[in-house]
């Protein structure tokens, strides 16, 4: 099947000169959800902005679900919902009303029963009559996603859905865009969390000043990239690492309690076996030994430093 979004070569330049997106390629397949992490400035809401038809490339192509987003652009923008970064509602506007408004924005017949579906999907069927100023933060979140899903698009852009919204609420989230993956709509979210990436993407796109750096399996990410360390925790601190242990996997702890060693989750030899027998023969006495895997986080960062060093 060929992708739902294929993005080639997009370039985007600000009236100022800025060049914000320096030929992005990225392909999406349908029913997959794609976390876009990168830096403050990275370019993630020029991409989506540029695909949504909202800013105007200065070259490069765009198509969503075979729809050229410049030459056929209704039909592109039919299957595109986006939930954007700001809140810009209606104070004064019913929750249904608003939802039904969006709906019709894009010549749909009206659905009653497909906007209590989405409503009641959301928790904000009971809220259905509150004027827009009546609802908490969060759920004028999730009015903002009801606007986007009320013409039934088969993408769905999500401009960091959870910022600034609470523990529980960002869960809640969590769960919303599961659902809709459910529904078989494929999902594109930037983040700044990246425990939220590591929880709900199936695929991880790392983007920074204007260029993806990649855009990997998010499991097969973490097996490549990830490293994990032992600790060797000892009886008694020491000052220093004795002369025969000395390498460049190993340090000690800031108060010399524990000796850190790190290794390669893909080797086949971890070196483990032979570091606890050295660490023996060195007369040290273990006390425990704990592993630590290195997150998402440890891995984006290395990216973004090593795209800034190329
Ligand atoms: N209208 C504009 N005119 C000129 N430069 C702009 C404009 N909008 C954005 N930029 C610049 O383009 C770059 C990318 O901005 P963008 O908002 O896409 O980043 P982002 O990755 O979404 O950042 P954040 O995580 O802070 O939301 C930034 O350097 C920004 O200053």
């Amino acid at each position: 099947m060929p992708p739902i979004l294929n993005v080639t070569d997009l370039r985007k330049s600000y009236p100022d000169g800025f060049e914000a997106l320096k030929g992005i390629d990225l392909q999406i397949d349908a029913g997959e959800i794609l976390a876009l992490l990168g830096p403050n400035g990275a370019g993630k809401t020029t991409l989506i902005s540029t695909i949504c038809g909202i800013a105007t490339a200065t070259s490069g192509t765009v198509t969503v679900g075979g729809h050229d987003t410049i030459k056929d652009f209704r039909a592109a923008r039919a299957m595109i919902g986006l939930v954007p970064q700001e809140i810009n509602l209606e104070p004064f506007e019913k929750v249904i009303s608003t939802v039904n408004f969006s709906r019709g924005l894009f010549g749909k017949p009206a659905n009653p029963a497909l906007i209590e579906k989405i409503l009641r999907q959301l928790s904000l069927w009971d809220k259905r009559d509150s004027q827009i100023r009546a609802l908490s933060g969060g759920m004028k979140r999730r009015v903002l996603i009801a606007k986007a899903l009320s013409h039934e698009p088969r993408v769905l852009f999500l401009d960091e859905p959870t910022a600034g919204v609470d523990v529980e609420l960002r869960r809640d989230m969590w769960e919303i865009v599961a659902d809709l993956k459910r529904d078989g709509v494929t999902i594109i979210l930037t983040t700044h969390y990246i425990e939220e990436a590591e929880a709900i993407a199936d695929r991880i796109g790392v983007i920074a000043d204007g260029k993806i750096l990649l855009v990997e399996d998010k499991a097969k990410l973490m097996a490549r990239m990830g490293k994990k360390e032992l600790e060797v925790q000892l009886s008694q601190p020491i000052t220093e690492i004795p002369a025969s242990l000395v390498s460049d996997r190993l340090r000690l702890s800031d108060d010399g309690t524990a000796l850190i060693y790190s290794y390669d989750t893909q080797s086949e030899r971890t070196g483990i076996t032979t570091l606890l027998s050295d660490v023996a023969a060195a007369g040290l006495v273990l006390r425990d030994v704990v592993t630590r895997q290195s997150s998402l986080e440890d891995v984006f960062v290395d990216l973004v430093h090593e795209g800034e060093t190329r």
